[in-house]
């Protein structure tokens, strides 16, 4: 089976500091992988390596499509929320449903509160498609009920083939394999 991201021993340096070497992982069809470690270890560096955003030391790394949620929202501001997210995707009625925020559809992306920004980046995760996601920090700024609701996406995308990689210092619920980075 053809792995969804793929390490092959991999090193990733930043600011001069080496975060990890010799990193080798196989993320199939199906699988969670979450990263752990303490403030500074290299979750999101991770995170971004994967995405393609990092170059790595040494190693190589090969992903297949993924999408990205982390800090950066990419989503339009200025635009109602179902325009923003409709620039990624021409089915975004499900998703918005799925993460609760289908009653914000004409709310500027500027005016939705941290939680619901967050709701609006995991919808447009799964609206991309991408048999790959890669979500830094997942729970943050999630009430219970968006977790509920991220869990439910989670199950649901690993059910029909996709593969996720969740950086977070929070317990994930699921299923999940665990990589622990150091300090
Ligand atoms: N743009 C950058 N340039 C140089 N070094 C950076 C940059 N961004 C992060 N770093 C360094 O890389 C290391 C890992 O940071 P990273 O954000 O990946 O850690 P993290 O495990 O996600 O931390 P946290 O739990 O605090 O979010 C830190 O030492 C940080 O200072």
């Amino acid at each position: 089976m053809t792995a969804l991201l793929r390490f092959d021993d991999v090193a990733l340096r930043r600011g001069g500091r080496l975060l990890f070497e010799g990193l080798s992982l196989d993320l199939h069809p199906g699988e969670a992988l979450h990263v752990m470690g303490p403030n500074g270890s290299g979750k999101s560096s991770l995170i971004r390596l994967a995405a393609g955003l990092l170059r790595a030391e040494r190693g190589r790394v090969d992903r297949a499509a993924l999408a990205l949620a982390n800090d950066d929202l990419a989503l339009d501001r200025e635009l109602p929320l179902r325009r923003a997210l409709g620039f990624w995707s021409r089915d975004i009625e499900a998703p918005m449903e799925w993460l609760g925020i289908d009653h914000l559809a004409h709310v500027p992306v500027r005016l939705l509160s941290s939680g619901q920004a967050k709701r609006a980046t995991i919808a447009r995760v799964a609206a991309s498609m991408a048999p790959l996601w890669l979500l830094d920090e997942p729970l943050n700024a999630l009430d219970a009920k968006g977790g509920e609701c991220l869990s439910v996406l989670v199950e649901k995308h690993l059910a029909s083939g996709g593969a996720i990689v969740a950086a977070s210092h929070q317990s994930l619920p699921g299923r999940w394999s665990k990589l622990e980075l150091g300090a």
